[in-house]
C-alpha cells in the first residue's frame, strides 16, 4: 500500500449536480483508488453567465449528491471517503482554482497526491483560468472523455504544450507523484449537462427527469424548492 495520501478534487458549478459529475467521480475514485474525494462548488464561478442559483442552494444540492454517492461507493465496494468542502463557498471574491489548491497543499501537506478532476471541457478551456500555469505546480489532472468536446479537435495549442511536458498514460503513476502529471482518460462518454438538465426543468414537467440524469436527493431538493422553474 501507498504511504502517499490520494486526494481527488472535482470543483464544480453544480447547477444542479447530475449523475455525469457522479459517474466521473467513480470511475476516478476506483482507478485513482483515491484515499479521499471532494466536492468543490464554486462560491462564485466567474465565468459562468449571471443567473447562477446561489451558492448555498449549490452547496445544498452538492451534499444531497454526496449522500447519493456515498451509498453507491459501498455498493461498488469503494472504500474512497467523500466530502463537500466549502472552501470557495466561505473565500470572498471570485473563486480561482489556484487559491483552492494552494489551500488544499497547506491542508494536506507536501507528500499527499492531489489530483483535480475535470472533463475534457475544463482541459481545452484550461488556459482561460486565472494562473493556469502555476496549477501543474499544486496538483496533477486526471481528464475524462466528453461527448462534444473532442480534444483530438479542440485542445488549443498551449495545452498541447502541457501535455507534452506532463501527459502520463499509466494511471497509477500519480499515486507517486504529489502533483505535475497529467492522465487523459477516454472511457468515458457521459451524455449530460447541468445546462441541458436546467433546460429541461424549465420546459417540461419534473416527472420526465429521474435518477438517471440527478441524483434522487437532489432531484427531491429541487422538486421542494421548485428550482429551475
Ligand atoms: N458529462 C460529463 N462528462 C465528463 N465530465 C463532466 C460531465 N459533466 C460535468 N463534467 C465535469 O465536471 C466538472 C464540473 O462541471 P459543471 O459543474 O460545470 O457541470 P456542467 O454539466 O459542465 O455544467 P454546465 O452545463 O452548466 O456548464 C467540470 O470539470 C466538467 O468538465
Ligand atoms: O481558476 C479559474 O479561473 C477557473 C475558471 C473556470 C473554472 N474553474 C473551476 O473549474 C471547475 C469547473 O468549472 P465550471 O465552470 O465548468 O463549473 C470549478 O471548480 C471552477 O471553479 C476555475
Amino acid at each position: 500500500m501507498s504511504a502517499r495520501k490520494k486526494i481527488g478534487i472535482l470543483g464544480g458549478t453544480f447547477d444542479p449536480p447530475h449523475i455525469g459529475h457522479l459517474k466521473l467521480a467513480s470511475h476516478f475514485a476506483k482507478l485513482l483508488q483515491l484515499d479521499e474525494l471532494l466536492f468543490i462548488p464554486s462560491g462564485e464561478p466567474w465565468q459562468k453567465n449571471s443567473g447562477i442559483t446561489p451558492a448555498p442552494i449549490r452547496l445544498q444540492l452538492t451534499e444531497a449528491a454526496g449522500v447519493d454517492l456515498a451509498r453507491a461507493f459501498l455498493y461498488l465496494n469503494i472504500a474512497t471517503q467523500i466530502g463537500i468542502d466549502h472552501i470557495e463557498i466561505d473565500r470572498a471574491g471570485p473563486s480561482y482554482a489556484i487559491d483552492t489548491v494552494k489551500a488544499l497543499r497547506e491542508r494536506f501537506g507536501s507528500n499527499a497526491s492531489l489530483t483535480w478532476l475535470m472533463g475534457a471541457d475544463s482541459l481545452i478551456s484550461l488556459p482561460t483560468w486565472n494562473s493556469w500555469e502555476e496549477l501543474i505546480k499544486q496538483v496533477n489532472f486526471a481528464v475524462a472523455s466528453r461527448p462534444n468536446h473532442d480534444l483530438d479537435s479542440k485542445i488549443p495549442p498551449a495545452v498541447k504544450a502541457l501535455l507534452a511536458a506532463h501527459q502520463i498514460q499509466d494511471p497509477s503513476a500519480l499515486e507517486n507523484s504529489a502533483y505535475g502529471l497529467i492522465y487523459i482518460d477516454s472511457k468515458l462518454s457521459i451524455n449530460l449537462s447541468s445546462t441541458e438538465l436546467r433546460n429541461r426543468l424549465k420546459s417540461g414537467p419534473q416527472g420526465s427527469l429521474g435518477s438517471e440524469q440527478i441524483p434522487s436527493h437532489a432531484l427531491e431538493i429541487i422538486t421542494n424548492l421548485g428550482l429551475y422553474q
